[in-house]
């Protein structure tokens, strides 16, 4: 494509050179660039790609977008300086690749919770009615059938483009994607073209990135600032920030809640560990999935859909049959004894509480929980104390145990988990470095009907030992000792 065709919707403050070249390829890390690429430099938080750029040239750059031209540039590569490179990347790349996310129906999930379990369902249910579907999403990116692995919650804007390009060749109807604060932030999804945007709830979460939470609010509130007017914004109303999100679109409003008055609405009859039984829009509904927080996503994929000009009971016969995302609230039960295994990706203090907080709600009788948790290394040291707290206040057992020690002795991690536990509650924690040891040994101290919440790890299929990734599965290992 020619790099006059790349650039036509940027905003540009200066061109010197050609525009006219053909472009191979649009990179913004130096160290991917390939003859004939248009490099664009972008100024990151660790380091600036404007200082990459001499080496983006001597690899076959022939085209650089950037917010400074350096001096002495060479003549032969044409230079656009732009007032936004991150923009002008996202910009660039939806043009490089014919504007994908036009020749289907693109819908963005955001919101500090539900994104994966929310884009998850709104997969599988349009798959089910039909339709060949794509998905962005932490657990893994699917064009059609076609499973890739994710590195990120929303790729960097080459790559969304060129996943969506791919679901365009393969004849993909609808895409479904998660929208992370980071990447409405560094403009990831910058010329997108959304058909609608979802946004599930804010906590406090990211901070570290986003400095304060008003800034963390407002990136997420940039997503629907810039929705186009055909676009719908669905909102759950529950959360205090939910009209805020939508107080400066453009787009068609519409709020779901399980609280008040909104257009799509739901009620929770029954709350049980094997699932929940809710009126929603009227009609009597059961889903496979666990807990209040399930109730929202699977109102909000119901109202998706709807918005989505799908077929309301056929909406509600398909998505009774679906069960939860991998490794979110995941659950397996051993029909003989009637003990339930939870395996969630929890691996904060406040997932952990949330959680927990979860199934004690769902608990009856005599049933116990026994908490297996574990902290990584070469992360925040200071949610290791604060989760074994939690675990043992709000579960009977607790197995502290490793989850991707990586570098560190994990001996050293489960001493720093094991100052958190208050005196109180030493007797029912028991500390076994093997994860595969710790979930065998919670499945033997469970008694008839107990819960078994295995945290941490959700979807990840291996265990990051000194550098070397050993496979290793939560739910397989459940599986097996539930069988055996
Ligand atoms: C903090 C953060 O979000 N960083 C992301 C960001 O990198 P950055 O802008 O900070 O990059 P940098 O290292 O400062 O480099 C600046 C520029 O110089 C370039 N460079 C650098 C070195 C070189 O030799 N040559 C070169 O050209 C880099 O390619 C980059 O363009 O842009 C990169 C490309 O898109 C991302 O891969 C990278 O994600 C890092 C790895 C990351 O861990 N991000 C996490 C925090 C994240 O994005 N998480 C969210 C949400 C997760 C959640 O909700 O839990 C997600 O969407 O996944
Ligand atoms: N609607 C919701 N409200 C509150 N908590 C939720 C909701 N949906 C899921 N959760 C809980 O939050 C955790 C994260 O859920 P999920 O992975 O679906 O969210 P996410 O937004 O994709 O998170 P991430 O930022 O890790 O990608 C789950 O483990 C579950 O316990
Ligand atoms: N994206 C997060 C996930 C952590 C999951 C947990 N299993 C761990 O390894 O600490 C991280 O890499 O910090
Ligand atoms: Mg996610």
């Amino acid at each position: 494509m020619k790099l006059k065709e790349i650039i036509k919707h940027l905003k540009l403050k200066a061109v010197s050179g050609d525009l006219d070249k053909p472009i191979t390829r649009v990179d913004f890390d130096s160290r991917k660039v390939q003859a004939g690429s248009l490099f664009v430099a972008v100024r990151g938080t660790q380091t600036d790609g404007h200082q990459y750029v001499d080496k983006a040239i001597a690899l076959g750059a022939t085209a650089v977008i950037g917010e400074q031209q350096p001096t002495d540039f060479p003549p032969e590569v044409t230079f656009i300086t732009v007032e936004n490179s991150q923009h002008a990347l996202g910009m660039a790349a939806t043009a490089f690749y014919d504007h994908p996310s036009r020749q289907l129906k693109l819908v963005g999930v955001t919101g500090t919770n539900g994104k994966t379990t929310m884009v998850n369902l709104l997969y599988r249910l349009f798959t089910d009615l039909g339709y060949r579907v794509g998905l962005l999403s932490t657990v893994g990116n699917r064009i059609g059938d076609e499973q890739l692995a994710a590195t990120h919650t929303t790729p960097d804007a080459v790559s969304i483009n060129a996943l969506l390009a791919q679901m365009v060749d393969a004849g993909c109807d609808y895409a479904f994607m998660e929208v992370s604060s980071h990447a409405v932030h560094q403009e990831r999804i910058a010329g997108l073209q959304f058909v609608g945007a979802v946004f599930t709830n804010i906590t406090h979460d990211h901070l570290d990135y986003h400095g304060t939470f008003r800034a963390y609010i407002d990136a997420k509130k940039k997503f629907f600032d810039d929705l186009p007017k055909e676009a719908f914004a669905l909102v759950n109303v529950d959360d205090k920030r939910g009209m805020v999100m939508v107080q400066n679109t453009r787009a068609k409003v519409h709020r779901f809640s399980l609280r008040g008055l909104a257009e799509f609405r739901a009620r929770i009859l029954e709350n049980s560990i094997t699932g929940l039984q809710m009126e929603l829009d009227g009609q009597e509904f059961y889903g496979r999935l666990v807990g209040t927080f399930n109730a929202y996503n699977l109102l909000a994929v119901y109202a998706t859909a709807v918005l989505l000009d799908q077929d309301r009971m056929e909406i509600l016969t398909l998505l009774s049959n679906l069960t939860a995302a991998e490794g979110r609230m995941e659950y397996l039960r051993q029909a003989e004894t009637g003990v339930t295994a939870i395996v969630d990706y929890a691996h904060t203090p406040d997932a952990l509480e949330k959680v927990l907080e979860t199934l004690n709600d769902l608990r009856e009788g005599s049933t116990r929980i026994i908490t297996v948790v574990g902290c990584g290394g070469d992360r925040d040291r200071a949610k290791r104390p604060k989760m074994a707290r939690i675990a043992c206040d709000l579960s009977d057992e607790v197995i502290l145990t490793s989850d991707n020690p990586r570098s560190e002795d994990p001996n050293a991690i489960l001493e720093e988990m094991e100052s958190g536990v208050p005196a109180g509650a030493k007797s029912k924690v028991l500390s076994l470095v093997d994860r595969r040891t710790a979930i065998k040994t919670a499945v033997k101290l469970a008694r008839p009907g107990d819960l078994i919440l295995v945290a941490g790890k959700g979807h990840e299929k291996y265990q990051e030992i000194k550098g070397v990734k050993h496979p290793f599965d939560d739910k397989e290992i459940l599986k097996e000792e539930f069988q055996g």
